[in-house]
């Protein structure tokens, strides 16, 4: 079993969703409100590590009004345990999981840090040899009471969950503006397929203008 999973993002109209130096702010403040819209009614929220490292998000509902018991599960996909222990998210706001690989839990968990993690309530999850068997992580949400599931990025992990299966709708902001760059994060990157005809197949079922923005709204059709 998996939760329901929605991936959100922004990007401009070029397909960028951060420049090569991490530069990231795309929506408009009233996309930001309905961001945080579906973080209040999502049950977990998830990122790579190295948007953790890029952007120290808080991933919690701070955009609109909320109650603490609002914010989402907030879970990172980090192989190497390299979240730093300082990282917003390991505040006390919300409860957070960090999914890593079984070949570093061995030296990790006699760490300090480890101690350090578990001492502020961050839980572990292993899984997968050299990267997080995403799969496996899915069934472990949905086996603690994740059933719903926001994919806040970045295009690394959006590539990993789309070429899984994993991801079941798309909301994109679309910003317009281009910023260009061939080694600027684009909403999908990865290893990407090599022929057009192995792309994942989506249906849009809904569009509309927010503010300045365009949303779009897409179901993935063959997972
Ligand atoms: N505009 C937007 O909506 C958003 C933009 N971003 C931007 O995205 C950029 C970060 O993206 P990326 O560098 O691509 O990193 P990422 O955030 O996708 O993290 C990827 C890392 O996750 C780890 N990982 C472990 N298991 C994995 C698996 N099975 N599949 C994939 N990754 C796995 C690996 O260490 C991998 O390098 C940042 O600059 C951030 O600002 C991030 C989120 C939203
Ligand atoms: N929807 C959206 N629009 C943008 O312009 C963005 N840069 C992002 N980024 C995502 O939001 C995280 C920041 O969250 P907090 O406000 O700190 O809670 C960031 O890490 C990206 O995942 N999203």
């Amino acid at each position: 079993m998996k939760p329901y999973v929605i991936l959100n993002a922004a990007m401009t109209l070029d397909g960028k969703i951060a420049t090569k130096t991490g530069s990231s702010n795309i929506s408009g403040e009233k996309d930001l409100k309905r961001v945080h819209e579906l973080r209040r009614e999502v049950d977990g929220i998830m990122v790579g590590i190295n948007t953790v490292i890029a952007d120290n998000p808080r991933l919690t509902v701070h955009k609109i009004d909320a109650n603490p018991e609002d914010n989402p599960v907030r879970v990172v996909v980090d192989s190497k345990c390299r979240t730093p222990i300082a990282a917003r998210i390991t505040n006390k706001d919300a409860k957070t999981i960090i999914a890593g690989a079984n070949d570093y839990k061995l030296e990790f968990i006699v760490s300090d840090r480890y101690a350090n993690f578990t001492k502020r309530g961050i839980d572990f999850f292993f899984s997968g040899d050299k990267r997080v068997d995403l799969k496996d992580l899915m069934n472990y949400l949905y086996e603690s009471g994740i059933k719903t599931l926001m994919l806040e990025g970045g295009s690394t992990l959006n590539f990993s969950m789309i070429k899984e299966g994993l991801i079941d709708e798309i909301r994109i902001c679309v910003a317009p503006f281009v910023v260009g760059g061939k080694d600027s994060h684009t909403l999908f990157d990865g290893e990407g397929f090599d022929t057009m005809d192995e792309g994942v197949r989506l249906e849009l079922f809904d569009s509309f203008k927010l503010g300045d923005d365009l949303i779009l709204q897409y179901k993935v059709l063959n997972k």
